[in-house]
């Protein structure tokens, strides 16, 4: 393979790297996250960072960025070596990351946002508001951005707000983008977006450093690739020169192999039973007269994109919405709508969109986090033991290949792959009847999604019921059925064997699907708002 990395330094002539790290190490605590690593972007290059959850991806963004400082180790910019820790204009100016959790500040406004710790100029100035909003008028235009500076950030999408972050990272004059999995909610139509802007900025000579656990990303958006593995530099090679079975070689340190039969859907069985039904369920806003039901043995996918309402169904059989009308039912019994606790008695499981706000306490250990759900199992008379917290959880440490120095570790230690993989086991501890999972392989690598999807399978093997809601394609691959929403509305299902343009133009609400003809008013009348919120 190739490895363009180990090329001499740049000749005279050749522009130096916009950034370039040479012998990074860094640890914490007993753990090493990263070891000997090196990285070299070119100007105008568009740099792919791929490797298994845990690999070191972003402890290196974190060191590039200047939050973290490396143990050994060089970094340098343009040829020069890096501002001084703390010179955070320096570092501004350089170098900016685009987070898949956005650092705009939901209450301020868009201009506020873009010339934050700026506004006025000087320590003594007043702020000039209408100034202010002309400049980031000005400024939003330059880099063809259609977003009103006098917005609220906190109304804005998440690929707006995304747009905002790229503009204000250029302002501070950086040629050199970070973007950590910006892609993980974005729909299909908001990553086309996202792509054409960054090819855009691309041959105005901006850099990107791009992390995905979406392999076809790379393969779409990028020229250069580097894979790290378990804390080390593996390959760069031009992903031209790198075929989809090599990348995953060198991720994973293995032979590709073919998917587990367990995460494929299975044959179908006779005496099955009804385990959650849906009937003419209405959510405000969200949407209208959903009926569905999933049987015992059964994975049904609900796909749709950001705005089609299928998060918040999810969402609302786990409790967090109260229906406007209609019923949810769980083996036969109602299900009070808006109440967590009720749907917890009545057996259902949740994996949460946000792992973040829904999900873990960043700092309680792995083991609490993964027991949250099950209190009452680890301890007499309402009480809690520890040992017994512990056991539960190393058991669902090795369950699920969570990658963690132990069970105390505070979650928030972990990479982000693997703490979607805690929020998985949580949500399994319970054995629920119905395991509502949304987007549950978000963050996960190739090779652990593959695993987390056979888990959701075997839910279902156990003559249990599992729902998927997501509109990734390797999730909704392992469904026996795949349900479509758009707008607020189920317009298509599928039965496998689907094509994966077929699913996509549901989806885009182009066309009705072809395995089952469904009545389908493709109006946005009933729809969820811009955000499908
Ligand atoms: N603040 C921290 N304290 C302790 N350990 C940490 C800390 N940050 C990262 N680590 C550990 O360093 C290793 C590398 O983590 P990192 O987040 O860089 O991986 P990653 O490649 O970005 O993974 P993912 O794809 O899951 O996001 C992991 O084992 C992680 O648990």
């Amino acid at each position: 393979m190739a490895d363009t990395a180990t090329a001499p330094a740049a000749g005279p002539g050749t522009p130096a790297p916009v950034a370039e790290a040479a012998g990074i190490s860094k640890r914490f605590g007993a753990t090493v996250a990263l070891r000997d690593a090196r990285i070299a972007v070119a100007p105008g290059e568009s740099h792919a960072l791929v490797g298994r959850n845990g690999a070191g991806k972003s402890t290196l963004v974190s060191i590039l960025t200047g939050l973290q400082q490396p143990d050994t180790g060089s970094l340098r910019f343009s040829g020069e070596p890096a501002p001084a820790v703390g010179d955070i204009d320096a570092w501004r100016s350089r170098v900016a990351c685009v987070y898949q959790r956005s650092t705009i500040i939901g209450e301020l406004t868009v201009a506020e946002n873009l010339f934050l710790n700026r506004q006025s100029g000087g320590a003594v100035r007043p702020i000039r508001w209408k100034q202010l909003r002309r400049r980031a008028g000005e400024l939003l235009g330059e880099y063809g951005v259609a977003v009103d500076p006098t917005a609220r950030a906190r109304d804005l999408t998440v690929e707006q707000r995304q747009f905002v972050e790229i503009a204000r990272a250029l302002s501070f004059g950086a040629r050199f983008i970070i973007l950590d999995e910006p892609t993980a909610k974005l729909d299909a139509r908001g990553i086309e977006r996202l792509f054409d802007k960054l090819r855009d900025l691309q041959r105005q000579g901006v850099a990107f450093l791009f992390i995905s656990h979406h392999l076809q990303e790379v393969y779409d958006l990028c020229t250069t690739v580097t894979v790290y593995r378990d804390a080390a530099h593996i390959l760069t090679s031009p992903v031209a020169e790198l075929g989809h079975q090599a990348l995953v070689e060198a991720m994973t340190g293995e032979s590709a192999g073919v998917a587990t039969a367990a995460g494929r859907p299975r044959a179908t069985r006779a005496n099955t039973t009804e385990v959650l039904a849906l009937d003419a369920l209405t959510l405000p806003g969200a949407c209208e007269d959903i009926s569905l039901a999933v049987r015992s043995g059964e994975v049904v996918g609900l796909a749709g994109a950001t705005a089609s309402g299928n998060v918040q169904v999810g969402e609302a059989i786990a409790g967090l919405h109260r229906a406007r009308t209609g019923r949810i039912s769980v083996r036969g019994r109602t299900v009070r709508t808006g109440s967590v606790p009720s749907a917890l008695a009545a057996g259902v499981g949740f994996v949460p969109e946000d792992r973040h706000l829904q999900g873990l306490v960043g700092n309680r250990s792995v083991a609490e986090n993964a027991t949250l759900t099950v209190t009452d199992q680890l301890g007499p008379f309402g009480t809690v033991l520890p040992a017994r917290t512990r056991a539960f959880a190393r058991n669902m440490i090795r369950d699920l290949d969570i990658k963690t120095p132990g069970a105390a570790t505070p979650v928030s230690a972990l990479s982000g792959g693997n703490q979607q993989k805690v929020v998985v086991a949580r949500a399994l501890a319970t054995v629920p009847d119905v395991l509502v999972a949304i987007r549950p392989t978000n963050g996960v690598d190739v090779k652990s999604k593959e695993f987390l999807l056979a888990r959701i399978r075997q839910v279902a093997d156990d003559d249990k019921a599992a729902l998927i809601v997501s509109d990734e394609l390797d999730d909704l691959k392992v469904c026996d059925r795949v349900v479509v929403m758009f707008h607020g509305r189920v317009v298509a299902e599928f039965d496998r064997g689907w094509k994966d343009e077929d699913v996509v133009a549901a989806i885009e609400g182009v066309s009705g699907g072809t395995a089952h003809a469904i009545a389908s008013p493709l109006s946005a009348s009933s729809g969820a708002d811009e955000h499908g919120r």
